[in-house]
């Protein structure tokens, strides 16, 4: 089934046009990669559909329901969540803290059955929270504080918050970006295990292309704002226009 739905979505900053007519789909089970050379207007159709800007023209569907423009916050609630390329952590609070804030940072249902009987719901949503964190290798860290994390630690534990809202759709946003290899290893077994253990649908974009073609069943890849290829990783690394659009340009790390 189709999760979203993205089709003719343009985007225009002055006189630039930063996306022209994207059309692409997700299925639910995806794990798809958004791919292509500086500049290609990745970010730019991260933050369109998932709210941080409207697009220009075209139409988003997610989950059968148009969120063409729709605020970031209203789309989170629908249940798709994404991360930024920077870890984007609660600082001075432990690593179950934030996991079990961003449970409920989008007001969830639940909540009202905290007030009402805060002891036994408070462990359950720990509980639940240590699993997410063991996901993510961050079991034994649980205790301390975001800021005494090392930066790998993280920035795996930004996107166990965007999980922990249970979306339907996780959007990451380079999340190998600025880590080391043993970092980057770390950070691809977690997104593994989030595939294989819980199901969740997810799209990413990185620059990375080991770990893109390592962890993705298809890829999507933009030059200058439009889509000009689409396929499983060894359909995308053979063909000839994605070779031509990296060609010359700043190369992956791999
Ligand atoms: N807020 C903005 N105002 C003006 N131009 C912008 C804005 N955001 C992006 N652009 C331009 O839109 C184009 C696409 O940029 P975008 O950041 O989406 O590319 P990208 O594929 O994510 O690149 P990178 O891999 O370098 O992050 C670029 O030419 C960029 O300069």
């Amino acid at each position: 089934m189709t999760l979203l739905d993205v089709s003719g979505v343009q985007r225009v900053f002055g006189g630039l046009v930063a996306l022209k007519d994207l059309t692409f789909a997700v299925r639910e089970g995806d794990l798809l990669g958004l791919i292509g050379p500086n500049g290609a207007g990745k970010t730019t159709a991260f933050n369109v559909i998932s709210g941080v800007i409207p697009p220009s023209a075209g139409r988003i569907l997610f989950a059968g329901r148009s969120i063409t423009g729709m605020s970031a916050n209203r789309i989170v609630r629908q249940g798709l969540a994404r991360t930024f390329q920077a870890a984007t952590v609660y600082p001075g609070q432990t690593a179950l803290q934030n996991i079990v804030r961003g449970r409920f940072a989008f007001s969830r249902p639940g909540l009202a059955e905290g007030l009402l009987r805060p002891g036994g719901w408070q462990r359950r949503q720990e509980a639940i929270a240590l699993d997410l964190l063991a996901l993510f290798g961050l079991d034994h860290r649980a205790g301390v504080t975001a800021r005494e994390l090392a930066y790998g630690e993280q920035k795996r534990l930004g996107v166990a918050i965007a999980l922990a809202s249970d979306p339907k759709l996780l959007m990451l946003d380079e999340p190998v970006a600025g880590l080391n290899p043993e970092e980057a290893e770390e950070m691809s077994g977690a997104l593994l295990r989030v595939k294989e253990q819980r199901n969740i649908t997810m799209v990413l974009v990185e620059h990375h292309m080991r770990v893109v073609m390592a962890l993705c069943n298809r890829i999507v890849v933009l030059n200058h704002g439009s889509l000009i290829a689409e396929g499983t990783p060894a359909e995308i690394a053979a063909d000839e226009r994605v070779i031509e659009a990296y060609l010359g340009r700043r190369q992956s790390h791999a």
